[in-house]
């Protein structure tokens, strides 16, 4: 009998490969849950950190900022009487004021119904109330009750730059203080751009938001238009934003920023609720209540986004509209309503009327949840990014708007003096013209390239060939537009000429309304409240009633026309002042400044407004600042644009590079212009003026003007 084959008693491998897979799970299930639970509290921690963090704490310590209420302001100013009122800008009205404590301070007292208005409070506090500078005004407080929004500044009791300027007296600005002037504004910017982190660029530089204090040093202010950069960040897409959803909450706009139902009822809400409590608020949880969970970042780059220019052009820029179809049906619809839905405001949906600006100012965020904070954001925030996919480059349009209200003064001699010079400044120009290009073309080669290497290594030879390149094109265009601007004037002239046999006589101060009601209402169609000679056109404020007390604007000089041109807000900042690039379709860079701050360096030397058409008899090419300073600089004779006021009482030479700075400024191509470091070092004599090829135009060709260009020499032929 066989015997069975006897196995060792040994033990199952089974269970052995059981405990060792089991080993394993278990380790690398603890892995994976360290690993999850890492990035967890990373993500928490990123969140809590980001949400938490005021962009200005690596340099700033987080500023207190004071809020008062509306009763204490109200008191502090005499009720906002008139008597109190120092000025009027685009989102408000200024009154002096004496706080309780004797302390002099000037209250801006916000429209209260506009967006825009609220925009430029939420920027003001967010920018500006985290800056201290001596060289930036100071801003105190806030104060938030119903529908009204105030800001409380330090006073300055030498007003605005643009009053001292253009007052008739002008006699506190002899040249020293101008040049002191200038430095100041450079120093502000060199601030702003390099010892702030992130920079933070003003956007909206002008004589206005210079405010002189006791000795005439000046002091930046309004920072309603103002963005910080964050992160290095060059172009943040704005357009990325969630514009769908933003474009959603809106049903649409009237001309001065204000939602407007289509067809439908209309009401004036309150913009938020008042708060009792707390005298003093620390002002970075409302930042952080305002710029918290995802959207942090975003929130920051979108700060200079006018709202309301950009859907007037929706509304009536309709031919130029290509993408925002939206905007441009509602546009219609508004008129087709009869345009009396401007005056009513439907300022939020529901969405937005469920924003607590208690929350937002009064407030502990921290008590807020994150979710909350994140869905609400957009509700806050939408009307930053209402610029997006639709918006339309008001750019073309400005630049057609201001084509179409150049005329010459209805000053006889002038006039006289036009058509007989004409012809012969038809051949003068083009000689001109060639030279200047010949010129154009030496500088772009030589002097030019030279520069560019010397500062920017050889690395970026190639930008800068495409730079020339472009440049070739901006020279061509030039040719034409001169051209074509010429014969422009001529037609214009014939035409008033005709208008003025007609109506024999022609006020002085109706020709600019005149003008802009004509213009606007022909060219768009526009249903406005007709003809009421109170009515002025802003980009910023919309068709406003004019104010017969503003101190800040019209009143220092008769020429309406002309201060509303070199001083109307376009959508991202003021027109004349606002940089080519940037014109309402661009991302808004330290350059832009650096460009407004040239065109402010000539209206300072020369007493000059930018765009200057009716106040007096003068040369057509005296009505450009910037166009004749490039004249002037071509022909050797610089000085000729100082203020005629200070006689020969200047310093020749700081005037001359003044000027040169300035042009230097204003070049085209934003890499070209100087820093605002070596600005500050040439203005104290520490550095020469670099050699800087000068361009010519203030704004390229765009297919628009082009083709309204092509359109119009076709009919001549
Ligand atoms: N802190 C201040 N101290 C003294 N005067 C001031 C102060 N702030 C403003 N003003 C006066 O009020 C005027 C209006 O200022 P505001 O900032 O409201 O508008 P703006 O800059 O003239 O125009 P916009 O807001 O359209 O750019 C100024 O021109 C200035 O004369």
């Amino acid at each position: 009998m066989p015997s069975r084959q006897a196995f060792p008693p040994s033990s199952n491998p089974r269970p052995k490969t059981s405990v060792i897979f089991l080993t394993i799970t278990t380790f690398a299930s603890a892995v994976i849950l360290c690993a999850i639970l890492y990035f967890l509290y990373y993500l928490w921690y990123s969140l809590v950190h980001r949400s938490r963090t005021s962009p200005f704490d690596s340099v700033t310590p987080l500023v207190k900022l004071q809020r008062f209420s509306y009763k204490e302001l109200k008191s502090a100013t005499q009720g906002f009487s008139e008597s109190n009122s120092i000025g009027k800008g685009g989102s408000g009205t200024v009154f002096r004021g004496i706080l309780k404590d004797g302390k002099l301070v000037a209250v801006k007292l916000l429209d209260s119904t506009s967006l825009q208005a609220e925009r430029e409070f939420q920027n003001e506090l967010q920018v500006l109330g985290v800056l201290r500078s001596p060289l930036i005004v100071s801003l105190f407080g806030y104060g938030v009750e119903k529908n009204k929004r105030l800001l409380v500044y330090e006073y300055m009791p030498n007003r605005s730059l643009q009053e001292s300027l253009f007052s008739d007296s002008n006699l506190g600005l002899n040249w020293g203080r101008r040049f002191e002037i200038i430095l100041d504004i450079a120093r502000a910017l060199a601030f702003l751009h390099l010892e702030c982190d992130p920079p933070v660029i003003h956007g909206d530089v002008k004589p206005s938001n210079v405010l002189l204090d006791s000795e005439f040093r000046a002091k930046l202010s309004d920072f309603g238009l103002s963005r910080m950069k964050i992160e290095g960040e060059f172009g943040v897409d704005l357009f990325s934003q969630d514009l769908g959803k933003s474009q959603e909450l809106w049903k649409s706009q009237d001309l001065s920023g204000n939602l407007v139902a289509i067809g439908g009822e209309s009401e004036t809400p309150a913009i938020g609720n008042p708060v009792e409590s707390a005298n003093e608020v620390d002002f970075a949880l409302a930042l952080q209540a305002s710029c918290s969970s995802k959207n942090s970042r975003f929130c920051n780059n979108v700060r200079g986004l006018s709202f309301s220019a950009m859907n007037f052009y929706g509304n009536i820029g309709n031919e130029y509209d290509s993408n925002s179809k939206n905007a441009k049906g509602k546009g219609v619809s508004i008129l087709e309503n009869g345009g009396e839905d401007w005056n009513k405001f439907v300022n939020y949906d529901d969405e937005l009327s469920s924003v607590d600006h208690s929350k937002e100012l009064n407030l502990n965020a921290g008590l807020l949840p994150d979710d909350t904070m994140g869905t609400k954001q957009w509700g806050k925030d939408w009307w930053w990014k209402q610029d997006g996919s639709g918006e339309l480059c008001s750019k073309d349009y400005i630049m057609e708007w201001i084509g179409s209200q150049i005329c010459p003064s209805a000053n006889p001699d002038w006039d006289e003096e036009k058509k007989c010079s004409h012809e012969k400044k038809m051949t003068d120009t083009s000689t001109r013209l060639d030279t200047f290009e010949e010129v154009n073309e030496m500088h772009l080669q030589e002097p030019g390239m030279e520069y560019h290497n010397k500062r920017f290594g050889k690395a970026e030879s190639r930008r800068w060939n495409i730079h020339k390149t472009k440049h070739k094109k901006m020279q061509e265009w030039w040719k034409e537009e001169h051209l074509d601007e010429l014969s422009k004037k001529n037609n214009k002239l014939n035409k008033l000429e005709t208008k003025c046999k007609k109506r024999l006589r022609m006020p002085h101060f109706d020709l600019g309304k005149r003008f802009q009601f004509r213009t606007w209402r022909k060219s768009r169609q526009l249903n406005v409240n007709k003809g009421d000679p109170n009515m002025e056109f802003s980009f910023r404020r919309g068709w406003k009633k004019k104010n017969a007390h503003s101190v800040g604007s019209d009143m220092w000089s008769g020429d309406l026309f002309s201060r509303e041109l070199s001083s109307t807000t376009s959508m991202r900042g003021t027109l004349c002042y606002v940089a080519p690039e940037y014109g309402g379709c661009g991302y808004l860079m330290e350059k832009a400044d650096i460009y407004s701050l040239g065109v402010l360096i000539l209206v300072i030397v020369s007493g000059r407004r930018p765009l200057h058409v009716l106040s007096s008899p003068m040369k057509l090419e005296k009505a450009n600042l910037i166009s004749w300073c490039r004249q002037l600089a071509h022909a050797g004779n610089l000085l000729e644009l100082v203020d005629e006021r200070m006689k020969d009482e200047y310093n020749k030479d700081q005037a001359s590079l003044c000027i040169n700075l300035a042009l230097a400024c204003l070049q085209k191509m934003p890499e070209l212009r100087p820093d605002i470091e070596d600005i500050v070092k040439v203005l104290k004599g520490e550095m020469d003026l670099p050699s800087i090829p000068f361009e010519f135009s203030p704004s390229p060709p765009s297919k628009l003007l082009s083709r309204s260009r092509r359109k119009q020499k076709m009919n001549a032929e």
